[in-house]
């Protein structure tokens, strides 16, 4: 089944607008499955381009403590596998945002990985990042993806070898996700450094966007990172706002303010 073509659409209409596209990470369920699709739109609205739908999992171990808490309050909150399809159903209905699901294996396998694929499609999803899938034992998940339309996002990282970089270029289809910094997710003061050098290695490994994450929280650091990569992508700072707001009826206004702030939109 071909691709839907709305990731690789986005990234060129964003660097047709001079600007690098802002990837939004959420975690589906927080701080209720009943309240992700009204804070996707927020994010939306506030200027972000591609949304990062995360499956709550019991050990995110390439997150950190704000994650953490997220993950645990969606889970809390009774959030499974089926209800995130279903709620990339409803941000689908409503929006023409391209989605990646954002998970670990482990969720996806017990759910049973074909089956994931086969109704990620028909909610609408455009893409899956399994955050500890590595790309040396791919080959399969990513046969299996293209069987059903779907692009998979492979992250690299500082660490990353020459050899791990030419498999991520290779295997990757959407865009290929730079991990700016060793370490977990979390808010950063600085971006670090390096990036710049790393998303050049990629950029000449493949013509697929290229978009950093990890740290990001500052519109600084969007405006620093956009002047070589073809998109941004953040997570924490966004799912601080919804801890710190999660019990407030204007938690989706506060999510769009502090995009917008990120963004630059008006
Ligand atoms: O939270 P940060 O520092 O803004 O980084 C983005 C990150 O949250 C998101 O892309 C993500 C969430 N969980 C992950 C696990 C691995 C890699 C990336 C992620």
């Amino acid at each position: 089944m071909p691709s839907s073509e709305r990731i690789a659409r986005c990234f060129e209409a964003c660097k047709q607008a001079g600007r690098p596209a802002l990837v939004a990470y959420l975690t589906a369920g927080d701080p209720h499955p009943d309240r992700t699709v009204e804070l996707a739109l927020a994010l939306e609205r506030g200027g972000a381009d591609v949304l990062e739908l995360g499956v709550p999992f019991s050990d995110p171990i390439a997150d950190g403590p704000v994650i953490q808490h997220a993950s645990d309050r969606a889970l809390h909150a009774g959030t499974t596998v089926a209800r995130v399809l279903e709620i990339a159903k409803e941000i689908r209905a409503r929006s023409a945002m391209p989605i990646i699901l954002f998970s670990y294996m482990n969720p996806l396998l017990r759910y049973g990985f074909d089956r994931l694929c086969t109704e990620a499609r028909a909610a609408g999803v455009d893409g899956c990042l399994f955050t500890d899938l590595s790309v040396e034992e791919a080959d399969s998940t990513v046969a299996a993806m293209k069987k059903h339309g779907l692009d998979t996002v492979f992250l690299a990282a500082p660490t990353s070898t020459e050899r791990r970089l030419k498999l991520v270029a290779e295997y990757s289809t959407g865009f290929v996700y730079v991990v700016s910094r060793t370490g977990v997710t979390g808010e950063q003061a600085t971006v670090a450094g390096g990036v710049h050098e790393l998303v050049s290695q990629l950029k000449a490994l493949t013509p697929l966007p290229v978009a950093v994450g990890f740290g990001i929280s500052r519109r600084e650091h969007v405006e620093a990172i956009g002047g070589y990569a073809d998109g941004v992508v953040v997570g924490s700072a966004f799912m601080r706002v919804v801890e710190e707001h999660g019990a407030s009826a204007d938690l989706a206004a506060q999510l769009e303010s502090f995009t917008r702030g990120l963004s630059g939109r008006p």
